[in-house]
């Protein structure tokens, strides 16, 4: 899908994200079964789906026939960014077929010895025609990004980095900064819990919003049930 088609789809909506990462315990190591929860969110109305490593951006393209945003997931050592770090993993999503590309742009430690901008101007130099996502902590790193070419930029890792503001609940105030300053969609993500907070984000000035824990992750959903009745 184009990125102006893929754009007017997402204005204004929830876009689910489907991840499991081993350990986690909805990831099975024999086959991805997170097509099934693309299958649901597909079912409830969303326009696209976030969702990390290849055979899950495979499985669930095949599943619902939406949009995807792509990311792996890897931690190497010397990075402290594990969102689809390297040129490696922006390959392997390509070919995956992989819609939008999400990748770390913090200024995190890489442990190649590139800053995120020579790398950024790398994988724009070898795919100008890809739809890339930054995956930002603060307001200097997603203007950043967005000087640097990115076609969307998203709160999904404030709270995450060591320098960022740790909030219980989504990055507002980020949001609001970014959508006033950059004129690429704000995609609204981190810790939305409620569809109130959800309303909230585009409220706020995101383009659309992405919800994961709160839809996908039983752990978490459980979690916060039995930690809530337990501190009565
Ligand atoms: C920080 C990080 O690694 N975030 C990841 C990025 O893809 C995912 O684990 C999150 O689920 C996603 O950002 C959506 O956020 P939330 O699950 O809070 O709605």
């Amino acid at each position: 899908m184009k990125k102006e088609e893929i754009f007017e789809n997402i204005k204004g909506k929830v876009i689910v994200s489907c991840q499991a990462v081993p350990g986690e315990p909805l990831y099975v190591e024999e086959k991805s079964i997170m097509y099934l929860m693309a299958r649901a969110a597909k079912q409830a109305g969303t326009p696209a789906i976030r969702t990390s490593s290849i055979r899950d951006v495979i499985a669930i393209k095949e599943e619902t026939g939406l949009p995807v945003i792509g990311l792996v997931k890897v931690q190497y050592e010397g990075f402290e960014s594990y969102i689809t770090p390297t040129m490696k993993e922006v390959d392997d999503l390509m070919e995956a077929g992989s819609d939008i590309i999400a990748l770390d742009c913090t200024n995190q430690k890489r442990g190649d010895g590139k800053t995120i901008n020579e790398f950024l101007t790398e994988v724009r130099e070898k795919y100008p025609e890809a739809v890339l996502m930054a995956d930002i902590s603060t307001y200097e790193e997603g203007v950043n990004a967005w000087k640097l070419g990115m076609d969307l930029v998203g709160t999904t890792m404030s709270g995450y980095t060591s320098y960022s503001s740790k909030l219980d609940g989504p990055d507002y105030e980020l949001v609001r900064k970014l959508s006033d300053t950059i004129d690429v969609p704000v995609i609204g993500e981190g810790r939305v819990h409620s569809p109130e907070q959800a309303v909230k984000m585009l409220e706020a000035g995101a383009f659309a919003v992405v919800v994961g824990g709160a839809i996908t992750r039983p752990l978490e959903i459980a979690r916060r049930f039995i930690r809530a009745v337990e501190s009565r």
